[in-house]
C-alpha cells in the first residue's frame, strides 16, 4: 500500500526544519502483513513523537495526492448543489454520517465553525450523493479504504510503541467503516470558504456561493515551515474565546480569523491531510502557546485523540489544535481544503486507563506522574467508546443532533 517514495536525504533535511517529527513509512508492507522491522521502527518513532509533541507527519504513506485532490473536487461539487438536493444528505445525528453546513458545529459550544463538512461513516452508495454526483461513491470509498489501511498499520505500530502485543489495538478497531453502526470511525471531507468582511456589520463572514478563489486548489509543492519567530505569535496571549460571545465571528487581535475553534479530537487518533493553504495550529504537550504546523507536500499528519490519551494515562496526550486564516487579504479570500480520518474503537469497547497490559516498570513510571483530574474521574467511572463520543457530539452540534 505504501508507494510514494521521496528520497531519504530530502526527508532528513526537512526533519531538521520541521516543528513536527517526520516518520517515513516507505517499504512498510501491507496492513495485513506489515514488515516487522518497519513497524518496529515506526513504533519507536511514534513513541518519541507522541510523548514529546503529540503529533507526527507521515511520509511515503501510499495515499497519492491526486486521490486527495479528486476527493476535494467531489466535495466542491457537493457544496455547489442546490440546498434542496443537499438536504437529503444532512447529518441527522443517528450516527455521525452526513453533510454538516457552516455554523452547525461549535467546538466552544457557541461560536460557529466556518466550514462545510461531509462525514463518511458508511461506504454504502445509497448514503452517499452518488445520484446527483456520479463517481462520488466509488472514489470516496477507495480513499476511505486507503485511510483505513493506513490506520490499521498505525494501530499496530502504536501497540509496539507501548510495548504491548501488536494486535492489541487492532482487535479493538475491527468494525471501522463497516456500515454496521458498531464503530464511529469517520472520513471527513472539509472545505473552508474564503473569509470576507460583511459590508453592513463589518464582521468577518464566510463566502456563501462561488467566489473568484473559492475552490482554487492550493497545492504548493514547496515545504513551508514557520520561521522561529513570527509576529503572529503575539496573538497567543489573547482571545481564549472571550471576544466572540454571541457573534458569528472570531478574530484575533492581529486580525487573523479562527476558521475552526480550538479542540481535541475525540477518538484514538486522527490522520489529517491539508492543502497548502495551511492554517493549522497546535499546542504542544505542556504548553499553551499556539504553533503553526506548516506544510509538507503530500504528508499526512497523525495526532492523538482523547481515547488514546485515556488508554495511555495521558502519556500520549490528546493534541489541542485549531485552524486560523491569517490577516493577509490574498489568503483570506481563498478557500481551504482538508481531509480528516478519525480512527475510533468499536462502540462497545470499554475505555479505561487500566486497559493496557503495561509492563511493571511503565506502570511504576505512570504511577509516579501526577494525574490530571480528568483521569482520576475516568478511573472512577468507565464508559464505552460510543458513550464517550456521543457526549462529545452533544457538546459540539447545535442542531439538536448528537
Ligand atoms: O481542517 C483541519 O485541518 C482540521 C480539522 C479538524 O481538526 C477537525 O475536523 O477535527
Ligand atoms: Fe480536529
Amino acid at each position: 500500500m505504501l508507494k510514494n517514495k521521496t528520497n531519504e536525504e530530502k526527508v532528513d533535511t526537512l526533519l531538521a526544519k520541521s516543528l513536527v517529527p517526520i516518520i517515513d513509512l516507505a517499504h512498510c508492507g501491507t496492513e495485513e502483513c506489515p514488515v516487522k522491522s518497519v513497524v518496529t521502527r515506526v513504533g519507536h518513532q511514534l513513541h518519541k513523537a507522541l510523548t514529546e509533541k503529540g503529533l507526527a507527519l507521515l511520509v511515503n504513506h501510499g495515499i497519492c495526492d491526486e486521490k486527495l485532490k479528486t476527493a476535494w473536487d467531489h466535495l466542491d461539487d457537493f457544496v455547489d448543489l442546490p440546498d434542496d438536493v443537499k438536504k437529503h444528505y444532512i447529518r441527522t445525528g443517528d450516527d455521525n454520517h452526513g453533510y454538516v453546513s457552516p455554523g452547525i458545529e461549535r467546538f466552544d459550544g457557541k461560536t460557529p465553525e466556518l466550514r462545510h463538512a461531509f462525514n463518511i461513516c458508511t461506504l454504502n452508495a445509497k448514503n452517499l450523493p452518488e445520484e446527483p454526483l456520479p463517481g462520488f461513491a466509488d472514489h470516496i470509498s477507495v480513499l476511505a479504504e486507503d485511510f483505513k489501511a493506513l490506520a490499521r498499520f498505525i494501530l499496530q505500530a502504536l501497540a509496539i510503541s507501548l510495548d504491548i502485543p501488536q494486535t492489541f489495538f487492532l482487535e479493538k478497531h475491527s468494525h471501522m467503516l463497516s456500515g454496521d453502526h458498531d464503530n464511529e470511525t469517520t472520513l471527513r471531507l472539509l472545505y473552508y470558504p474564503p473569509v470576507v468582511e460583511d459590508d453592513e456589520s463589518s464582521k468577518n463572514t464566510y463566502v456563501k456561493g462561488r467566489s473568484k478563489y473559492s475552490y482554487q486548489r492550493c497545492a504548493s509543492t514547496q515545504p513551508d515551515f514557520r520561521p522561529e519567530y513570527d509576529p503572529r505569535d503575539e496573538y497567543n496571549e489573547v482571545d481564549g474565546g472571550e471576544n466572540n460571545k454571541n457573534t458569528t465571528e472570531r478574530h484575533l487581535p492581529n486580525g487573523a480569523v479562527i476558521r475552526c475553534g480550538a479542540h481535541t479530537d475525540y477518538g484514538t487518533f486522527t490522520l489529517l491531510s491539508q492543502d497548502s493553504e495551511g492554517g493549522l495550529e497546535v499546542q504542544l504537550p505542556g504548553s499553551e502557546k499556539w504553533h503553526r504546523v506548516g506544510h509538507l507536500p503530500g504528508a499526512i499528519l497523525v495526532n492523538c485523540g482523547e481515547i488514546l490519551s485515556i488508554w495511555t494515562q495521558n502519556k500520549y496526550a490528546a493534541l489541542p489544535h485549531r485552524v486560523v486564516v491569517p490577516e493577509q487579504e490574498h489568503l483570506r479570500s481563498r478557500g481551504r481544503h482538508s481531509i480528516a480520518f478519525f480512527c475510533h474503537p468499536d462502540n462497545m469497547t470499554m475505555i479505561s486507563p487500566n486497559d493496557l497490559p503495561l509492563h511493571a516498570e511503565n506502570q511504576d513510571a505512570i504511577n509516579k506522574k501526577p494525574r490530571k483530574k480528568s483521569f482520576k474521574a475516568a478511573k472512577e467511572k468507565v464508559y464505552n467508546a460510543y458513550q464517550l463520543i456521543q457526549k462529545r457530539f452533544r457538546d459540539t452540534y447545535t442542531n439538536g443532533s448528537q
